[in-house]
C-alpha cells in the first residue's frame, strides 16, 4: 500500500520539539515496517507564520511570503528526516520527480512546499496523484472537515464522511493568504476530487492516530470518499 501523509506544521512544529517530532517519525517507521512505501509531506506551523507576519510588516508581497514559508516548511522537513533512519532519502524533495524516484527505490520521501500560491496541502494531494498512492491522510489541527470553522463558530458539525465535490465547497468559502489556516486548502480539495483519491483528514496532534487510520481505517475524522472511485481496501486485511 502506498500513502502520503500531510504532516501540518500546527502537529509536527507549533514550536520546537524533538520529542514531537521523533513521534511523527516513529510512526512513518512503524508504517514502513508494515510494508506501506511512503511519501510525507511537511507543512510550516508557527515558525512560519512568525516569519511570514514579520516580512509582511517589513512590506513583502505575498508571493515573496510564500516564498518564505516554503523555506520553512523545508526546513521542518529536514526536522522529520534527521528523525527517520536510513531508509529516508536524505534529500528534501523539491519535485514530485524526485519524490517519485525515491519511493520507487524503496525510500520514504519526505517534502516540504514547492511554489507559491499554494500550501503543503496542495502538494500532498498533486504528490498523492503522481504515485498513483492509494491513500492520503492529512494529520492536521482539527479533527476533521466541519461544516465552518470549529474554533471560532461553536454550532460547527464534522462530517464524518464527505465526497470530493462537498470538500471543495467547504473549502472555498475559506481565505487564502500566506499562512492562512484551513483543513486542507482548495486546489488540494480540487486536486482530490479530479484523481479521486481516498483521503482522510483527522487530528494529527497526537501522531499515534495516524497507523490506525492507515492500516485499518480507524479515525474519527473525516472520510473523503472519491465519487466513482475504487472501494477502500486497507492494508491489514
Ligand atoms: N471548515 C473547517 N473545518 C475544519 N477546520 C477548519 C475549517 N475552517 C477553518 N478551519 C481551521 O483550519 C485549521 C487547520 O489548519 P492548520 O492549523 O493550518 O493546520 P495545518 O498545520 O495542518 O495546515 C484549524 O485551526 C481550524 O480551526
Ligand atoms: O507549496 C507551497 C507550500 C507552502 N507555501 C507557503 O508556506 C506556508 C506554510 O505552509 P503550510 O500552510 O502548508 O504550513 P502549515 O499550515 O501546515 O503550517 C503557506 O501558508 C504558504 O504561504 C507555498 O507558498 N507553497
Amino acid at each position: 500500500m502506498r500513502v502520503v501523509i500531510s504532516i501540518g506544521g500546527s502537529v509536527l512544529a507549533p514550536d520546537l520539539d524533538s520529542e514531537r517530532v521523533e513521534a511523527h517519525a516513529s510512526v512513518v517507521e512503524t508504517l514502513a515496517r508494515e510494508g506501506c512505501e511512503i511519501g510525507a509531506v511537511v507543512g510550516g506551523g508557527g515558525v512560519a507564520r512568525d516569519y511570514i507576519g514579520a516580512a509582511r510588516e517589513l512590506g513583502a508581497n505575498e508571493v515573496q511570503l510564500d516564498q518564505i514559508g516554503i523555506d520553512v516548511t523545508r526546513i521542518n522537513a529536514r526536522l522529520l528526516i534527521a528523525a527517520l533512519g536510513s531508509q529516508v532519502d536524505p534529500k528534501v524533495a523539491h519535485d514530485y520527480e524526485d519524490a517519485g524516484d525515491a519511493i520507487r527505490r524503496g525510500d520514504i520521501s519526505v517534502m516540504g512546499g514547492v511554489m507559491p500560491g499554494q500550501t503543503t496541502d496542495a502538494v500532498a494531494a498533486a504528490f498523492a496523484e503522481y504515485v498513483d498512492a492509494d491513500l492520503l491522510v492529512y494529520a492536521t489541527s482539527v479533527d476533521g472537515v466541519f461544516s465552518a470553522d470549529p474554533k471560532s463558530d461553536p454550532d460547527a458539525t464534522k462530517f464524518e464522511e464527505m465526497t470530493a465535490g462537498e470538500l471543495v465547497n467547504v473549502i472555498a468559502d475559506i481565505e487564502m493568504s500566506a499562512g492562512s489556516s484551513a483543513p486542507v486548502d482548495l486546489l488540494a480539495a480540487k486536486l482530490i476530487e479530479r484523481a479521486k483519491m481516498r483521503t482522510i483528514v483527522l487530528d494529527g496532534t497526537d501522531p499515534s492516530r495516524i497507523e490506525p487510520a492507515v492500516l485499518r481505517g480507524e479515525h474519527s475524522g473525516t472520510d473523503i470518499i472519491p465519487e466513482g472511485g475504487d472501494e477502500p481496501t486497507y492494508w491489514a486485511q
